[in-house]
Formats: structure tokens, C-alpha cells, sequence
């Protein structure tokens, strides 16, 4: 599959705000620390990349104890009853390239009118339709000249991101060290956000895209539509949301903001922050994102 212009096919993980490309197979590494990209991803050869830390990806965080048990113990140790080691947070600790390439790093967080945040399942959900539908989800969202931001995911999330790949688009995930950890998140293509927080992990999905849209998912999905239009209706920020109802899944939750209305709790205006759309060209022409299909206006 062709890459559109301008997009960014590389596979690369920025850690704590610095970017590095990803280790693969596609990567191989000098005796003195620097990798050398010997194939891109759809297998064209030879690129040079800069210098990777040695350090692996997925380092665990250290521990050190605290007080007298640190003294009786010795040094690092994975207990919770622990001061965390870290440059000058409670986080993780330093992760970086000695030099970090800022403008490429300044070029990478930009933000696109071409990205949009799509919040689904990390779970597949019991009713097949639902991959089905994230698939075809993906491959329109390509078809507008999209960029998918997400959650770097399995379940529905990994079938959107899968498509939006297979049909040539770019993809930025967005994961906290935690999770990174658990799912093993390197992706193939796109950019990955290793960040140090789930907050961290919204505020920046939120930050990069210039409209949101939402799939079947549970209770995270949830979270991030119910926080986006809250950011909205505050004017903490000002970017469109739809609810894709693919087979009515969304309709309990509509019939509770429905019902928020007549109890007093959301005016109509504000009930229309949160915009239904039952196809994902509906989606984006609601979302006024992307270039339709020629012929569709
Ligand atoms: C629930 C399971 C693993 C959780 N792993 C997640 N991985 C990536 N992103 C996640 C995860 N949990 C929540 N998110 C974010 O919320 C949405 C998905 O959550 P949901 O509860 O599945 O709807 C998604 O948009 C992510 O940004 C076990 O497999």
C-alpha cells in the first residue's frame, strides 16, 4: 500500500516528550550504541537513525526504600513501600537520547486538523460486528486523508488501528508506561507517546487532534467522551465530538443524556456538544474533518 504525502510511515516511541524510533527487526544496532534502520516498513532498505538509548524500552521502574528498611535491605528493590527514583519526579526515571532531535520532536507534536482521536474498546466486545465495524471505521477515516490518534489498544482499538494502517494512513498512539508495560504496545507503524500518566495520556490524545469520534467500548470509552464534552461545555476547549450508534450500541447512554435534559442537569444546547452519527461518513461530515469522497457532496 502507497503512503499518502506527507505522512510520517516510520515507527518511532517518544518517551517522556523525546522521540526515538522504535527498535524492530527492522533496526540493527553498532557495537557503539547507535541503530541503523536497514528497512523501513514496507521493506525498502537503508536509512540512518540517531543514537538509542541502550537502555531497554520496557525498563521497570526502580524502588528504593525509604528509611531504615532501605538501610537493612540494600538498594533497589520492586515494593510499593518505596520513594520511586526519578529526575526530579515521582515517576519514572530518565529515559532519553543524550541530544534529542528537537525539531523533529517539535514537528511530531504539532497539532493537525488532520488527526482525529478515536476512543473504543480495549476489549473486542461479545458481538463480532463491532471489529467488523471498527475495520471499516479505520479504512474511511484513511479514505479521507485522516490521522488516527488513539489509544494503542487491543480489542476494537487495535482492529480500527490496524485498518487505518492497511489502507496507508498515519497513527499516533498514546500509552503511560503502565499500560505500555502490560500490552507490549509497539506498533509496527505510526508514533507512540510513552507518557507517565493516564491524565498525561488524555491531556495529550486531546491536545493532538482537532475532533474527537467514539466507538463501542466500555467504561474508558466512556471516561474520554463524557470528559471531552465536559472540557467542551466548560470551554476549556473547543472541538467536535461524535458518537458513532453503529447498531443502536450507544443508545442507552443517549436515552441517560435524554433523560439528564429532563431532569435539569444539561440543557438541550449543551446535550448537542455530543453530535450521533450512524456511518462513519456521517461521522466526518458532522465533524467537518477530512476530504470526502469525490461524488459525496
Ligand atoms: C481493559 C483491558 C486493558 C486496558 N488497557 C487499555 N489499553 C489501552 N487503552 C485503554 C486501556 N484501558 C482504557 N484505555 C483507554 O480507554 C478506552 C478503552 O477503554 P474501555 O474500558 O475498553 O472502553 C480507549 O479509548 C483508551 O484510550 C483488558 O484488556
Amino acid at each position: 500500500m502507497r503512503s499518502r504525502p506527507g505522512l510520517d510511515r516510520k515507527a518511532h516511541v517518544i518517551l517522556d516528550g523525546t522521540l526515538v524510533p522504535i527498535r524492530g527487526p527492522h533496526l540493527r544496532r553498532h557495537a557503539n550504541g547507535d541503530w541503523k534502520e536497514i528497512s523501513d516498513s514496507s521493506g525498502n532498505h537503508s536509512r540512518s537513525e540517531g543514537h538509542i538509548p541502550r537502555r531497554p524500552l520496557a525498563s521497570p521502574p526502580h524502588w528504593r526504600l525509604s528509611g531504615w528498611p532501605g538501610l537493612l535491605l540494600g538498594a533497589r528493590v520492586p515494593l510499593r513501600i518505596a520513594t520511586r527514583v526519578g529526575a526530579g519526579s515521582a515517576t519514572m526515571p530518565p529515559f532519553r537520547t543524550p541530544n534529542p532531535p528537537r525539531e523533529t520532536t517539535m514537528r511530531t507534536t504539532e497539532v493537525s486538523n488532520r488527526r482525529i482521536a478515536v476512543f473504543c474498546g480495549a476489549r473486542p466486545g461479545s458481538d463480532p460486528g463491532h471489529l467488523r465495524f471498527a475495520r471499516e471505521f479505520g479504512t474511511a477515516l484513511a479514505q479521507r486523508g485522516l490521522e488516527l490518534v488513539y489509544g494503542t489498544g487491543g480489542g476494537v482499538m487495535g482492529a480500527l488501528a490496524e485498518a487505518v494502517a492497511a489502507a496507508g494512513s498515519g497513527i499516533t498512539g498514546i500509552v503511560p508506561h503502565s499500560l505500555r508495560e502490560q500490552q507490549n504496545a509497539d506498533s509496527p507503524r505510526g508514533t507512540i507517546f510513552v507518557v507517565r500518566s493516564l491524565h498525561e495520556r488524555k491531556a495529550l490524545m486531546y491536545r493532538l487532534c482537532s475532533a474527537f469520534a467514539v466507538l463501542p467500548g466500555g467504561i474508558g470509552t466512556l471516561d474520554e467522551l463524557m470528559e471531552v464534552a465536559t472540557w467542551n461545555n466548560l470551554c476549556l476547549m473547543d472541538k467536535p465530538i461524535v458518537v458513532v450508534n453503529h447498531l443502536g450500541f450507544f443508545d442507552p447512554m443517549l436515552e441517560m443524556l435524554d433523560h439528564l435534559v429532563r431532569q435539569g442537569f444539561l440543557t438541550r444546547e449543551e446535550r448537542r456538544l455530543i453530535q450521533v452519527a450512524q456511518s462513519p461518513d456521517e461521522a466526518f461530515d458532522l465533524l467537518r474533518i477530512g476530504v470526502p469522497e469525490p461524488g459525496t457532496v
